[in-house]
Formats: C-alpha cells, sequence, structure tokens
C-alpha cells in the first residue's frame, strides 16, 4: 500500500507525500525542499524546526495551498490542497507578526475572515453562530474587556492571542503557525505556549507549528520534525513521551530535558 492509501484510509489531517518544492526566479533556481514524505494525525501537535533558511515555511505554505509542490502532492484530509474540492477554510493561519487591521476593533479583527466567506459565500453557517464563536474565543483567550479595544492598544502577545481568535472563529480542522510566539519576550512566549496547549485540549485542532526555539518544539509537540538545511529532507521524527497536561514543571522533567538535548544534537556543527 503506497503512503498516500495508508493514510487516505487513516484520513490524516495533514499529508506530505513525496513532496520537493523548487522556487523558480528570473535570476535563480532554488530547491528547498528535496523530497519530504510526512503524514499528520487527526488532532496531533507536531513542530518542525530545521535550520535558518532550510524550508520549514516552505512546508508550511505548501499545506496552505499558497504555492504548488514541483513534485508529489499535499493533502488536508485526505483531500489534495491545489484541487478544487479542498475547502480553503479547513486550514487556519497564523504567522509570527500578527496581521491585524489597525482601524478594526479586537472583535471584528476576529470577525474579519468569517467576513471575507460570508461576502465569497463560502460561509458554511450563519453569522451569529460565528459571532458567538468568536465571544467565547475572546473568552476563552482571557480578551473579552478588550473586544472594543484597538489593535495598538494591545501588548505583542495579546495581538498574537487575537490572531489565534481570528484563526480559529471560522473552525478550521487545522492550524498551520509560524514561529507564532517568535518576537516574543520569553516569559510571554511561556505564558502563550501554556496557552495554546489549552486551546488545542479544548478544541481539538490539528496543529503543525513552526519554531526555532527547541525547547518550545517540545514542550508542545507530540513529534518534533527535524529537517536538514536546505534542501529539506526530514532527518528524524522525535516522539514526545511526556505526560499532558504540560505544566511549568514539565520543563524540568529529566525526560524533557533530555529529548531537548537529543534534538540539539542536529544542530551542533
Ligand atoms: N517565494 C519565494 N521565492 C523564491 N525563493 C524563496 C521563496 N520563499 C522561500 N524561498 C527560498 O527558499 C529557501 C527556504 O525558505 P523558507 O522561508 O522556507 O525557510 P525557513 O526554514 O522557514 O527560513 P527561516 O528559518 O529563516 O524562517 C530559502 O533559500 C528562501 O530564500
Amino acid at each position: 500500500m503506497s503512503l498516500t492509501e495508508e493514510s487516505t484510509q487513516q484520513s490524516a489531517a495533514i499529508l506530505y507525500d513525496n513532496v520537493k518544492k523548487r522556487y523558480d526566479t528570473e535570476s535563480e533556481s532554488i530547491l528547498a525542499i528535496e523530497d519530504i514524505s510526512l503524514s499528520v494525525d487527526q488532532g496531533e501537535f507536531i513542530s518542525v524546526v530545521g535550520p535558518s533558511g532550510c524550508g520549514k515555511s516552505t512546508l508550511l505554505h505548501l499545506a496552505a495551498g499558497i504555492f504548488d509542490p514541483t513534485d508529489g502532492r499535499v493533502e488536508i484530509n485526505g483531500v489534495d490542497v491545489q484541487s478544487d474540492d479542498h475547502q480553503k477554510n479547513s486550514v487556519g493561519l497564523v504567522f509570527q507578526s500578527p496581521v491585524l487591521l489597525d482601524w478594526r476593533t479586537v472583535y471584528d479583527n476576529i470577525m474579519l475572515p468569517v467576513t471575507v466567506m460570508s461576502e465569497n459565500g463560502v460561509l458554511e453557517r450563519d453569522e451569529e453562530y460565528y459571532r458567538e464563536r468568536a465571544s467565547d474565543l475572546l473568552s476563552m483567550t482571557g480578551l473579552e474587556e478588550f473586544a472594543d479595544a484597538y489593535p495598538q492598544e494591545l501588548s505583542g502577545g495579546m495581538q498574537q492571542r487575537v490572531t489565534i481568535c481570528q484563526s480559529l472563529v471560522y473552525d478550521p480542522d487545522v492550524l498551520l503557525m509560524d514561529e507564532p510566539f517568535g518576537a516574543l519576550d520569553a516569559l510571554t512566549k511561556d505564558k502563550m505556549n501554556a496557552e495554546l496547549l489549552r486551546i488545542w485540549n479544548e478544541t481539538n485542532k490539528t496543529i503543525l507549528f513552526i519554531t526555532h526555539d527547541l525547547e518550545e518544539a517540545v514542550f508542545l509537540s507530540d513529534r518534533v520534525v527535524v529537517l536538514s538545511p536546505r534542501p529539506a529532507s526530514i532527518l528524524d521524527v522525535i516522539d514526545v513521551d511526556l505526560p499532558r497536561p504540560r505544566t511549568k514543571e514539565t520543563r524540568h522533567d529529566e525526560t524533557f530535558v533530555d529529548l531537548v538535548s537529543d534534538t540539539y544534537e542536529y544542530f551542533s556543527e
């Protein structure tokens, strides 16, 4: 049975099947991804780490359908992301810098994807459902008092929470996160990690999380995928056998410390 057949039967949330990606520009041709096959289960939290410029974001952009693979295929819930049957609202995206509109309130920013989907006629439910969902997400992330505030009145961590609400408001199955806490200070990042795990636990999403921070990867994930320098291939997939819920104490657990140091091995010269 091929990887595609096997994983479709189990309906992988995300499937990379022999994926290769080359960027051809006028001046150069860059092979970003050599050959990657990876199956992410429904509800799994998986992190991708690798050296700078190795192709991590490319991997995420392929799952978001932003680029076509040069070879191979990428599926979300068993559907090729490049096919007409792919439902774009099955995927939510969070980037490192919050992309919020200054002139819209927090609540209106969270509702922005719903407004756009409504205008495009692709809303699955009536708007009232999403309005309630936006309010639930505001309270889940402790932002209910800031519903009428504007983004510039919020701290960086709070803005990133708004972005997470925005990506969850239309209830995607899969959340693709590209170094979402990379710009935050260490303490805020730890808090956001704990909060993300709580949200993940409450919403049962599948999360593909890109980070440079190996401790963050191990703390959050069920598995950590280690990529080679560009062109990216998978060097290892590390199972994180740590109990959940993960807490502050987890970071002092011997297994946690060992797993982080095992992962570091791939990056030492
Ligand atoms: N749209 C594009 N056009 C041309 N080249 C690109 C494009 N996007 C990425 N690349 C190139 O592909 C390679 C991989 O980039 P990518 O952003 O995927 O790596 P990354 O591991 O996420 O990087 P970083 O660790 O710096 O965030 C890089 O050499 C980059 O310059």
